[in-house]
């Protein structure tokens, strides 16, 4: 089983995370987490930290001389502008006095709606916002990312399966329905200042955020996540909770701002006739002998991978911190007041991709340890090949 949990702040001096159960001999490196923590700060849309933040990441245990060791992997990642926050979010008891005049340590009375503020304080009995924005910032998905970058180099050197996203729509603005972008096509999409895979898509969705960011708003969007190369049988339709499809469905809820998740079709398929919505099989090429004609499946049946393509398919809302002032109410004076306001995302979809592929690689690479289990990589794969091979001959 592969465990994994984060702790850090978006101000504090820096985010910290674990991942447990992953096999030894996995090879990952420091420039494999920066280089995919690079991609989350990229985008159309993104907010000002994103321009000067380095995402500086470390391996505190785990990994020795590039691979893993099958122990804990933990990673730290700092924040940039520590020394500029270290008085307001300082660890130990700060003189009151020097706090004092800090604009950085102003009160957030003033909660926006659609943020984890107000529900935040309520919850743990603050009077202001800060300590809750803090934890609730998407900051956090650095640490996830980094972590999903070790379950991404795994799963390609187990099955030598890809994980990918491409931002499918951006508000009203939607890419063309065309070809599914396949793993080479990853660097074309990443090009995209929205990751979309279509140039059509890209044309639009770069001027829908244009006009939101004109008109003083915000704006979200449907990210599609793909990974190919699965084989057969990862999931389990004989429980709720091994469902892969149910697994999926509650990681990437986890992540801030998703509030959807469809798998394959999902919606689209609710409202076909089953002879339109299923996938007939056939024989042909493929790791059992068998292939299908469509994958409107998603490339799950029975919370199983079926050995298509797995496809899910994320709704993004916009972000909450709206510069066209939002109403609320001051929650020190009880007053009618616009909401807080600060430097944040405009649109944050095409970096969402980044976290929401990492987030799909440690769901699929925890199946793929339950499935094949193994302490190595090596005894991992043998378990994989032994299975691959079974599939082979009984079809
Ligand atoms: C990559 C990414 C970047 C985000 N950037 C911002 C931001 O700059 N400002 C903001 O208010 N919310 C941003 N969010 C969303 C908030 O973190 C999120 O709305 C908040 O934590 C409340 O959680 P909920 O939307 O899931 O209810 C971002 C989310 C993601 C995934
Ligand atoms: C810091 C990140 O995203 C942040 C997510 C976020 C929020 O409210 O979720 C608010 C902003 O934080 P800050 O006020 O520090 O600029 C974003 O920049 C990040 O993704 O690394």
């Amino acid at each position: 089983m592969l465990r994994w949990i984060t702790a850090g702040e978006s101000h504090g001096p820096a985010l910290a995370a674990v991942l447990e159960g992953m096999p030894a001999g996995v090879e990952v490196t420091t420039s494999d987490l920066t280089a995919q923590l690079a991609r989350r700060r990229l985008g159309f849309g993104r907010s000002p930290r994103m321009g000067f933040e380095t995402d500086h990441v470390q391996f505190l245990g785990g990994v020795r001389h590039g691979r893993t060791q099958g122990g804990p992997i933990a990673v730290q990642i700092e924040n940039a502008e520590w020394p500029k926050w270290e008085k307001v979010m300082a660890a130990d008891p700060v003189d009151e006095a020097e706090l004092a005049g800090l604009a950085r340590n102003e009160p957030l009375t003033r909660p926006r709606p659609g943020h984890a503020d107000l529900p935040g304080m309520q919850k743990y009995g603050f009077d202001e916002a800060r300590p809750v924005l803090e934890r609730a910032s998407a900051r956090e998905t650095a640490s996830r990312t980094a972590l999903g970058t070790v379950a991404r180099n795994f799963l390609r050197q187990l099955l030598g399966a890809e994980v990918l996203s491409h931002v499918v729509s951006i508000g009203a603005a939607d890419a063309p329905d065309g070809p599914l972008p396949q793993p080479g096509d990853l660097a074309a999409i990443d090009e995209s200042p929205v990751r979309s895979f279509s140039a059509a898509g890209t044309e639009a969705m770069v001027a829908e955020v244009d006009a939101v960011r004109k008109a003083g708003d915000t704006v979200g969007g449907v990210i599609e996540v793909l990974v190919y190369g699965l084989p057969p049988g990862l999931g389990s339709h004989v429980h709720w909770d091994r469902r892969l499809d149910a697994r999926l469905a509650g990681a990437l809820m986890g992540v801030q701002a998703m509030k959807g998740v469809e798998v394959g079709d999902g919606f689209t398929t609710a409202r076909r006739w089953g002879s339109q919505a299923h996938d007939e099989i056939d024989r042909g090429p493929g790791p059992s002998g068998v292939t299908r004609r469509s994958n409107r499946a998603g490339g799950l049946e029975g919370g199983i991978t079926n050995g298509e393509p797995l496809r899910v398919r994320i709704a993004m809302k916009p972000i909450s911190t709206v510069p066209k002032a939002l109403s609320t109410v001051d929650v020190q004076t009880g007053e009618p007041a616009v909401a807080i306001h600060q430097r944040s995302d405009v649109c944050a979809v095409p970096r969402a991709g980044v976290v929401l592929e990492s987030v799909v690689a440690l769901v699929v690479a925890d199946a793929a340890v339950e499935k094949f289990g193994g302490d190595s990589l090596a005894e991992t794969r043998r378990n994989a090949q032994a299975y691959l091979s079974a599939l082979e001959e009984r079809w």
